[in-house]
């Protein structure tokens, strides 16, 4: 059911960003008006043979079966000689970090609405044993009524995984066993536990404003081996909570999903309680 689409299809407006590979721009379907972002990846920058050729494949393997609303969607893909398109859904207020380095660190009410919102996505990915493997604001877009969508599964792949690309980038996000060099006592094999450890450091992030290990290459390595962080005395008790629970070295021990929604934080701020319902009915509420 899958329809042929070209560029012919569409008409181009302003971009919107771009990442490492290409850009992304507004785009109008001419026929049927739809407002999607079309993401332009150049061939010649796909090395061939390359873990990136791979991974653009996977990205459009993996994001075309999923629908969430956490989840962006990708509605197709299509190439010419020299690029490859992928037509995305459109996130309509833009990339999640632009939000967090301009208010510095969200409130605790919307913190827990973010990762609540988080922790449903990543259910969602792991019951179709998906890990995503880079979960961060970078690759975070908000819609247009606030809600976070996952985007870029470049780096994601199905569970349990032994990784072959080189990490490049940023440790911050990543987990103790994946910053471990090979065969120190590990096969460097892992699985999907390892987002929750990136959930961790983004609730941290969050809150805080900062990555957790954040300091120089060999000391974040270092830091993540360890679990060394300090949470600062504004972060609740309660939030600080789920955030040792989640950055925990033992993949093992960290928290289930299920019970990050079921947390006393989230609870807290993501349930309309009896009373807040009460509240809106005495309101007349909407
Ligand atoms: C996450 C990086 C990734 N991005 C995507 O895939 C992307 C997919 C996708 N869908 N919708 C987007 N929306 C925006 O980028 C956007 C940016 C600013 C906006 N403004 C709203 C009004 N405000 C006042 C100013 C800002 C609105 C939407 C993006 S980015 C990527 C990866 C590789 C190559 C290109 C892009």
């Amino acid at each position: 059911q899958p329809r042929q689409f070209h560029l012919g299809m569409f008409e181009i407006g302003r971009p919107l960003g771009k990442g490492k590979f290409g850009r992304v721009y507004l785009a109008r379907e001419r026929s049927s008006g739809f407002i999607c972002a079309l993401k332009v990846l150049y061939k010649s920058e796909l090395q061939h043979g390359s873990g990136v050729e791979k991974q653009v494949r996977r990205e459009v393997e993996i994001q075309s079966n999923l629908r969430h609303p956490n989840i962006l969607k990708m509605y197709g893909h299509f190439h010419d000689s020299k690029r490859v398109f992928l037509i995305l859904e459109f996130a309509g207020r833009g990339e999640l970090y632009k939000h967090l380095r301009k208010e510095s660190r969200f409130p605790e009410w919307k913190a827990a609405q973010y990762v609540a919102q988080m922790a449903s996505a990543l259910r969602y990915l792991h019951r179709k044993h998906v890990i995503h493997r880079d979960i961060k604001p970078e690759n975070i877009l908000v819609g247009i009524h606030g809600e976070l969508k996952i985007s870029d599964f470049g780096w994601s792949v199905h569970a349990p995984n032994h990784r072959r690309t080189t990490l490049c980038g940023t440790l911050d996000y990543l987990p103790p066993e994946m910053v471990r060099p090979h065969g120190s006592g590990n096969d460097n094999s892992y699985d999907e536990k390892v987002d929750l450890w990136s959930l961790g450091v983004l609730t941290y992030e969050f809150l805080v404003g900062e990555a957790p290990f954040e300091d120089t290459m060999v000391m974040t390595h270092r830091r993540i081996a360890r679990a060394d962080m300090t949470i600062p005395s504004f972060v609740s008790p309660e939030a600080r909570d789920l955030i040792k629970k989640l950055l925990v070295l033992d993949p093992t021990k960290r928290l289930p999903l299920d019970a990050v929604q079921q947390h006393p934080w989230i609870i807290k701020h993501c349930v309309k309680g009896e009373r807040a319902t009460n509240r809106d009915k005495a309101k007349g509420g909407e």
